[in-house]
């Protein structure tokens, strides 16, 4: 560590002479590195934190947090999946919340679809762009899509061959990135290779999901150096869930590296259904507030937002899970 720290104090120029201990005092008292001037939130409260409700969440209750997201200023707001029935039973409506939402100028929502039926499906219902969702944990693939990495790797093709003669975006998703429920520890080698695949077969971006929430700001930082060596940074999102309470100091690591895209849920809502265990992603209102006070623009209202998770939580009957948000609401 202090021969790393030495050698970028020489490439940083500082005087011959100096002793270790000079360097080290010169060394803490740099500046962090610097942060992104703009970041963009992705939620994916209406679908990732909706997903794993019990009780079935009417659309109704689904179209108006979307359209409150939407006038909170979000520019991506994952909107539902069209996922099989069967399996997450939650989604069913998807035709019905896609179709009812306000279509903001400026905001996209994106639809989770896993095959050709489900890109045709969504495109039917007027979909304007996709995600598809892959891993980087064998078991979990087949736990959470039933198939293969290398049988998704193929149905993701398909599917990108479809979206491009349609002209539609499709951001693409990793899973397990930081651990697995049935695997543990995931290789960064091993994100590294499944992200390039997919952002090779032409995703815009990919979405690095630490899906259970056991990853820790070294754990990203390992990976994240592993991704960069064959993905750019401005095609890379962060998606932390904060089961062990790291989520905010994954996402800085992150920033720090280069990424600029973050993805969260308003209240912290969600878990995947096929990760027992894991809680909600991050909150969104906490992202927003650890950016701005970083001095990063997000374009999103805080309040507004705030509000947006009060109503979810209300018609859910849950205390929400975000700290700004409860903060807020005593102050
Ligand atoms: C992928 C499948 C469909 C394969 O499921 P399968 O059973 O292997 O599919 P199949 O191709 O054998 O077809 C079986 C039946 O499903 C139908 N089918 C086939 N495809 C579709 C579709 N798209 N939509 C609706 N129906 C579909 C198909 O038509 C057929 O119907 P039948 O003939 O029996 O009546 C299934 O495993 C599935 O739906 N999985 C969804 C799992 C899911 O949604 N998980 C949560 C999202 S991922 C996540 O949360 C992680 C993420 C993204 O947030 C990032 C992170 O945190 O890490």
């Amino acid at each position: 560590m202090l021969a790393v720290s030495v050698r970028r104090a020489v490439a940083l120029g500082w005087g011959a002479g100096w002793t270790p201990l000079a360097i080290l005092r010169q060394l803490s008292s740099l500046p962090i590195q610097s942060f992104p001037k703009e970041v963009k939130v992705v939620e994916v409260g209406p679908r990732d934190g909706l997903q794993n409700e019990k009780t079935v969440v009417p659309s109704e209750v689904k179209i108006h947090l979307i359209n409150l997201l939407s006038e909170a200023g979000l520019q991506a707001i994952e909107a539902t999946s069209f996922v099989s029935p069967k399996w997450v039973p939650q989604m069913a409506d998807h035709k019905n919340v896609i179709q009812g939402i306000k279509k903001y100028p400026n905001v996209t929502y994106p639809v989770l679809t896993p095959n050709l039926t489900g890109f045709q499906a969504a495109v039917e219902c007027g979909a304007k762009e996709v995600a598809i969702f892959g891993a980087a944990s064998e078991l979990f693939s087949k736990k959470n899509i039933n198939c293969s990495i290398d049988e998704s790797l193929q149905r993701f093709k398909d599917v990108i061959a479809a979206a491009k003669e349609a002209n539609i975006p499709v951001r693409g998703y990793v899973s397990c990135v930081l651990g697995c429920p049935y695997e543990g520890k995931v290789a960064p080698s091993k994100v590294a290779e499944v992200a390039y695949k997919m952002f090779s077969m032409g995703c815009y971006e990919i979405s690095l999901g630490d899906t259970i929430g056991v990853g820790t700001p070294g754990g990203m930082r390992d990976m994240l150096r592993a991704v960069l060596d064959v993905v750019p940074a401005k095609a890379l999102a962060v998606h932390c869930h904060d089961t062990y309470g790291q989520a905010l100091a994954n996402i800085l690591v992150a920033l720090q590296m280069g990424v600029q895209v973050v993805d969260a849920s308003v209240a912290g809502l969600g878990g995947c259904p096929y990760a027992q265990g894991a809680s909600g992603n991050v909150a969104t209102e906490d992202v927003v507030y650890m950016l701005h006070g970083l001095g990063i623009q997000t374009g999103i209202d805080i309040k507004k937002l705030t509000e947006a998770g009060a109503f979810i939580c209300k018609a859910l009957g849950k205390k929400s899970n975000s700290k700004v948000a409860q903060a807020m609401c005593k102050l």
